[in-house]
């Protein structure tokens, strides 16, 4: 299979031709200024993935490991037509929404003892043993149920044939390298394809291969066979929450036209012109606020590479679009239904 452009040269490539999307030179200076601070704090290392999360596994074992697999395989659309109306999975005494929910869902799944996070029994689970799984304690359904059944199966199916059914194989054979892990993902598990073509380019997202890789990275606390050398390799994950937070940070901005769009509430089709240049200017603006950011620190004599990189900066603004959606109201999120983000 012919490799596609990274992400990273997707969203330069991207950017440097996007007409309802721009990455704002200014704003992006001032966010890295406004986050100085921050990412000396210790929530904003790799800690902060269990710290941070109390559905989050705690161990550093294999099943830890499959658990990451798991839940990144169904890491996509979680957002609903109404915000009155949407899936809740209660877990413990609280009620948990949109990513969160599918976290929850599977963690009462364990508690139930339903081997969920076994690639034996997702390899061949019915429709209806799916929706019991993920089943909503409101009477909105998760979205896509459907596609979730579909890419279960067909996971699990790649994982017991090609990886003796334990994504820990699959890490192993990356030799401690992200990009190798990421390619090894793409290769094998179709459903982590997330790729567009922009000005008759093809382009490469890998949203979810990459939250995988660094999601791996932090259950196994960037230790042993999850100490990848080249995890600043990656970029930040192109998903529906970090554009909004970055549009509302003013590192990003969108055109009038496109803004009444997101207003309207107008449904995107994965690979719409639009839709890609929300994602590649998302990946390109926060590459350059982590390059400020270095620098800030450079001219201060601090070489902060091994604490900044775009997994730690994309985990951040993700968490602060959580708990900012109040204050975010005013900027929509982009509407997909895709099985890729
Ligand atoms: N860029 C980025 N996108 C992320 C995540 C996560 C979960 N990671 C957390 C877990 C441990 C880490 O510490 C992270 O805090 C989910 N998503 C995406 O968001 C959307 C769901 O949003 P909402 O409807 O509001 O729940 C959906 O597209 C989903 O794929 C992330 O980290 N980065």
């Amino acid at each position: 299979m012919a490799a596609l452009p990274s992400p990273l040269e997707s969203a330069r490539f991207i950017a440097e031709r996007s007409r309802d999307v721009s990455v704002e030179e200014e704003g992006v200076r001032s966010l890295a200024e406004a986050l100085f601070d921050k990412v000396s704090a210790e929530e904003f290392g790799v800690a902060g993935w269990k710290c941070l999360h109390e559905l989050n596994p705690r161990a550093a074992s294999e099943e830890a490991v499959s658990w990451v697999f798991l839940v990144d395989t169904l890491n996509f659309s979680f957002w609903s037509e109404r915000d009155d109306r949407k899936c809740l999975v209660k877990y413990k005494g609280k009620s948990y929404s949109g990513y969160w929910s599918l976290c929850a869902a599977v963690n009462r799944a364990l508690d139930d003892g339903i081997p969920i996070t076994s690639a034996l029994y997702y390899a061949t689970m019915t429709l209806e043993q799916v929706r019991h799984v993920f089943r909503s304690d409101t009477e909105v359904p998760m979205p896509l149920i459907e596609e979730r059944h579909r890419v279960l199966n067909e996971s699990g199916t790649v994982l017991l044939e090609k990886f003796g059914g334990s994504f820990l194989t699959c890490v192993k054979m990356s030799e401690k390298s992200a990009q190798k892990l990421l390619r090894l993902v793409v290769e094998n598990f179709p459903s982590y394809r997330d790729e567009a073509v922009f000005e008759n380019k093809k382009v490469s997202f890998y949203k979810r291969a990459q939250i995988l890789v660094a999601d791996t990275w932090s259950v196994l606390e960037g230790k042993g066979d999850g100490c990848f050398g080249d995890i600043s390799s990656l970029t930040i994950f192109a998903d529906y929450r970090i554009p909004q937070v970055l549009v509302h940070l003013k590192a990003m901005k969108y055109s009038e036209e496109l803004m009444k769009k997101l207003h309207e509430g107008v449904i995107f089709q994965s690979g719409d012109k639009q839709e890609v240049e929300i994602r590649g200017c998302s990946i390109w603006c926060c590459a350059l606020i982590c390059k400020h950011l270095l620098e800030l620190y450079e001219k201060k004599g601090q070489d902060m590479s091994e604490k900044i990189n775009a997994v730690l900066l994309d985990y951040y603004l993700w968490d602060y679009a959580r708990d900012h959606r109040e204050d975010m109201k005013d900027i929509p999120f982009h509407r997909v239904r895709c099985i890729y983000y």
